[in-house]
């Protein structure tokens, strides 16, 4: 990352602030005439006044220092309405640009599900335009006031002694360069602490969105391992960030220490050979002392961190505010307007060396059709369920829906049109009502009722009590095919026009399946089930028979007349 766009970003927003900043400029000048002359009047008062036995004159040097003291705290003074102007402003319209921003990510996000989670983004880059605000006013304050410090130092000691504001000049640029030099490394390293801290906090957003779901999967230890790890990211993050800030150790050498020592070392010399008197070594030493040495403490320690935090948060704003450019996915997402699924040529392996357990599949089921899949144990018929839902996507081939391909579908698109129900019962903690609803929240009394009667969940519900029953942690009472029932209920009642069930019906009785069943293909949509019993396939208007060496396409009726295995599964699943 470069400083760049943060500067871009930065001078942008400064337009039109000419003013403002020129008076800024000024009364820091006026502000910085006491450091500028305090080394000068100190060596004439010690010269003049106090070395030669008159004090009164040393005094009154010391006097015209205090009353340009005096004058640089009314430049103070002057400057914090300048300051005010130039940079209270800023953060309305650092705001400006990123609403509008975020309001072009919408238009161009029209009828995405995730575009309605922009305000919680606006409303943290509008925190980010407040730091930006605040960052600055701060920088502008003290930086300003101690870089003005340390310029008017370097400017006093060239007129009161030459040759040691050679020494020290060199020094202190050779220490500038330094810090310039490892500046890049270190807004490299601070914005890979700033990304790992974003991280965490989206990892634990995701996390405490779907706790009810962790504690249901019993996945505590893989969400706190997932938390984890980006937490130890961090803080490796910051160990390499720390690393990179050792720099001030060399940075303070160079321009504070080294030029001090050199000073103090040569004064004798200064003074015996080179002319230089007492009070000009003093001024010398009180300017080192008293301007340089703070103006870079600041710029090492608290400058740094102040301006690798403008620079990082800037940038940070400068893509925000950036108006997003039309992505090829951004087009597909508002294409899907049908719901068939159409597997083209797909190979899919669970590994790279591993054996396809799909391989080259072709398979159309057109939008609100009924497919049945059957197959020997471990043909891949749940594979096939995870490859059409896009959790697993395939090596070769493709997977569309409504003809535009999963890989180019928003993935929160993709999960709220296809249901995948699988055979272990997704039941939670809570009340009945809330375990129905789970994909369908705004669902209406009238349409869980519905539910409930379509597929044969009455009995249970009243067994329970009604829609407001508790269900304990673990399922409580409910048998193995009440809890499967109740996710059918569940998928009948969400709104995805795609439905899959994986063996979601195996611990039903017969009828109770047919029943849930048909109603589920009544309901409308694409219904795909993975067959447990022979009749799932006598329901469907195609049977995908997967089996080696190549899958079988058909009707119950053809496959039972062109296929010797599908008629021995009838035969098998009959008896
Ligand atoms: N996560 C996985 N990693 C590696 N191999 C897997 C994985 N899941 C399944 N397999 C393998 O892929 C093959 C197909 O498995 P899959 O579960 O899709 O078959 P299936 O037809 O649904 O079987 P069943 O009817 O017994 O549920 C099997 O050989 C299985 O061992």
């Amino acid at each position: 990352m470069t400083a760049a766009p943060a500067v871009r970003l930065l001078r942008g927003h400064l337009r039109g602030r000419g003013r403002a900043l020129r008076r800024l400029a000024a009364w820091s000048a006026v502000e910085g005439l006491p450091p500028f002359a305090s080394g000068l009047l100190l060596a004439r008062a010690i010269d003049d006044g106090f070395l030669p036995g008159r004090p009164a004159t040393g005094l009154a040097w010391l006097a015209a220092l205090a009353a340009l003291q005096a004058l640089g705290a009314l430049g103070t003074r002057r400057i914090y309405p300048w300051l005010a102007e130039t940079v209270e402003p800023l953060r309305d319209s650092l705001v400006g640009a990123v609403v509008a921003g975020a309001v072009h990510r919408t238009i161009d996000r029209a009828g995405d599900p995730l575009a309605a989670g922009a305000g919680a983004g606006v409303s943290q880059v509008t925190e980010q335009a407040e730091a930006v605000r605040a960052l600055l006013g701060t920088a502008l304050r003290n930086m300003r006031q101690m870089l003005a410090a340390g310029i008017a130092a370097m400017l006093g000691l060239a007129l009161l002694a030459p040759l040691p504001a050679l020494v020290v000049g060199g020094s202190v640029a050779l220490a500038l360069a330094v810090f310039a030099g490892a500046l890049g490394v270190q807004v490299r390293r601070y914005r890979v602490v700033v990304r790992h801290a974003e991280r965490i906090g989206e990892t634990a957003a995701v996390i405490v969105q779907g706790v009810r779901d962790v504690v249901a999967c019993a996945a505590e230890p893989r969400a706190a391992r997932t938390v984890g790890a980006a937490v130890d990211a961090q803080a490796e993050a910051l160990r390499s960030f720390a690393r990179s800030r050792l720099v001030r150790i060399p940075v303070l050498v160079l321009g504070v220490h080294l030029p001090l020592l050199a000073l103090l070392a040569l004064a004798p010399r200064l003074v015996e050979q080179d002319g230089l008197t007492t009070g000009q070594v003093a001024g010398a030493v009180g300017y080192l002392v008293t301007g340089l040495r703070p103006a870079i403490v600041l710029l090492v320690d608290a400058g740094g961190t102040l301006l690798l935090s403008l620079v990082v948060v800037l940038g940070r704003l400068a893509e925000v505010c950036a108006e997003p450019a039309a992505t090829p996915g951004a087009a597909a997402r508002l294409d899907v307007t049908s719901y068939g699924i159409e597997a083209e040529h797909v190979t899919f392996a669970y590994s790279p060396d591993a054996e396809p357990v799909l391989s080259d599949l072709s398979l159309h089921v057109p939008e609100g059709t009924h497919l049945a899949v059957v197959g020997p144990s471990g043909t891949g018929k749940s594979t096939l369920a995870n490859v059409l839902t896009g959790l697993a996507p395939p090596q070769g081939g493709r997977v569309t829906l409504g003809k535009v391909p999963l890989a180019d579908l928003d993935q929160t698109r993709l999960r709220s049109a296809v249901t995948l129900i699988p055979q272990e019962s997704y039941v939670f903690a809570g009340t009945l009502r809330e375990n129905l609803v789970y994909l369908r929240p705004d669902a209406t009394a009238a349409e869980v009722d519905e539910a409930v009667h379509a597929v044969g969940l009455e009995e249970t519900v009243q067994r329970l009590g009604g829609h407001d029953a508790r269900i304990p942690p673990g399922g409580g009472t409910l048998s193995q095919g009440e809890r499967q029932l109740v996710t059918l209920a569940r998928a009948y009642l969400s709104a995805a026009p795609v439905t899959i069930l994986d063996e979601a019906t195996c611990h039903l009785h017969p009828a109770a399946e047919a029943r849930a069943e048909t109603a589920l293909a009544e309901r409308g949509g694409t219904l795909i089930v993975i067959a447990h019993r022979i009749s799932s396939a006598e329901r469907a208007q195609q049977v995908l028979l997967l089996d080696d060496p190549a899958p079988l396409l058909g009707t119950h009726d053809s496959l039972l007349a062109d296929s010797p295995l599908y008629a021995e599964l009838v035969g098998h699943w009959r008896t």
